[in-house]
């Protein structure tokens, strides 16, 4: 199953609970043709941004309703037509997607098969908030070119590296075998590209280095990564375990589960919209963008600041219990749209941490850049540093990686 055999672009789509975000790599030679995203799928308000990178048309935005997933797919493919860089386009070598749940299965990206969508379909119970999204864009997707290899990479890749003793949880052993409960992990792909990537700053290699990366993007995760390879993270069965996020509540004791269904009437349902989308920072404060926080929390709001401060004192304890893990630590890296853009968040991470070498720059941490760069001081032990993430671009190498290598594998002449 391959494309046409001299195709060299990758279109990325990363399906997410309310937004598609998508991008037209050229593998050739890294050149993005277009980047976009539709985003508030399912309101009145939804938005779509498409930004041609070729030629000279500008950005396009427009604000209207997009009911579900499959008619931001089709926005998305009108759009990317307008441009002459249809899905229809010969030059077109794949289709790379973003996929939460792997479950035990699937350590590498995949090319999709009925039986592949019928495993990641099995897995929607453990990542109902993403995986249903990427289903609808894998079905979208195939529709449209069912001619085209199209790749599934997926989140719990990188985390399946963790050793037995973090990855399960504590419970009767043939229960959680039974029903394949344990750590799985997320956000893999930019906690893979983000390690290295921070390698490279520290101008060493993947294998030299052991480095916490904190994601934090809406849904937010921490990893342990020594020598290249996962060792740890924070979510687990499912993506809500671990931080605070911005609608989920991240680590609870599961009695308050028990207790909302026994005592407050609350059913299994009510219980997970509660700690999915009305927890984490929504749920203490009723914002759930750190602008908007960090905007309160300038005049005063008293509920703004305990959300803040809730939201770091779990991210400073996860980098301790990290460096705990790891023993030595080389570099702490921020990423995603928290961790990228909030000075504040990264300096109240880290504060007081000095003893473990841990310390930020007030001027470095302030700089605002799309580049990796470090905000600790020169004589800082450990490398704080901002790494922006682009899961698109991992992903779009990792799915030309493989159309490459079964172009060569149908073809032992290529
Ligand atoms: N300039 C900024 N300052 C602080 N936080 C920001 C800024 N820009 C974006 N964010 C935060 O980043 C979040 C989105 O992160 P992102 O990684 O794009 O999320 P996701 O990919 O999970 O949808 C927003 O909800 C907001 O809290
Ligand atoms: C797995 C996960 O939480 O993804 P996102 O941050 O895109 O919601
Ligand atoms: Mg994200």
């Amino acid at each position: 199953m391959t494309g046409p055999a001299t195709a060299t672009r990758v279109l990325v789509l990363n399906s997410g609970s309310s937004s598609v975000k998508y991008q037209l790599i050229d593998m050739e030679d890294g050149t993005r043709l277009a980047v976009g995203l539709v985003e508030r799928i399912g309101e009145e308000t939804s938005r779509v941004v498409h930004t041609p990178l070729t030629g000279d048309a500008g950005r396009r935005e427009r604000t209207g309703p997009v009911p579900d997933h499959a008619a931001a797919l089709k926005a998305v493919a009108d759009e990317l037509a307008h441009d002459g860089l249809g899905l229809d386009s010969p030059e077109l070598a794949a289709i790379g997607h973003r996929v939460v749940h792997g479950g035990m299965r699937f350590s590498a990206p995949t090319v999709i098969t009925d039986e592949v969508l019928a495993e990641i379909e099995r897995l929607v119970p453990v990542a109902p908030l993403h995986n249903p999204a990427n289903i609808t864009g894998i079905r979208t997707a195939r529709a449209l070119r069912p001619d085209l290899p199209q790749v599934a990479v997926f989140d719990t890749a990188f985390h399946t590296t963790m050793p037995e003793y973090a990855a399960r949880y504590a419970i009767d052993v043939a229960t959680a075998d039974a029903h394949r409960i344990r750590r799985y992990g997320f956000h893999g792909t930019s906690h893979a590209y983000v390690s290295r990537k921070a390698a490279e700053l520290l101008g060493k290699a993947p294998e030299e280095v052991n480095v916490i990366v904190l994601h934090l993007g809406n849904g937010a995760s921490a990893s342990a990564v020594r020598g290249g390879r996962c060792v740890d993270t924070s979510m687990g069965l499912t993506p809500l375990e671990g931080l605070v996020m911005g609608t989920r509540s991240g680590d609870i004791d599961p009695a308050v589960t028990f207790h909302l269904k026994r005592v407050a009437g609350m059913s299994e349902d009510d219980v997970d919209a509660l700690l999915n989308k009305r927890s984490g920072l929504v749920g203490l404060c009723g914002d759930n963008d750190m602008r908007e926080i960090r905007r309160r929390i300038d005049e005063g709001d008293e509920r703004a600041r305990l959300a803040f401060d809730i939201y770091v004192h779990r991210l400073k304890k996860y980098i301790g219990a990290y460096y705990a893990v790891l023993g030595r630590v080389d570099a702490v890296v921020f990423t995603a749209g928290v961790g990228e853009n909030s000075a504040p968040v990264r300096e109240a991470a880290v504060a007081g941490l000095e003893e473990l070498g841990l310390v930020v720059d007030a001027d470095l941490n302030a700089v605002r850049s799309d580049e990796p760069r470090v905000v600790s001081p020169d004589y800082a032990r450990v490398t704080v540093a901002v790494v922006p993430t682009d899961e698109e671009l991992e992903i779009a190498g990792q799915t030309f990686a493989l159309v490459a290598a079964d172009r060569r594998g149908g073809d032992p002449e290529a």
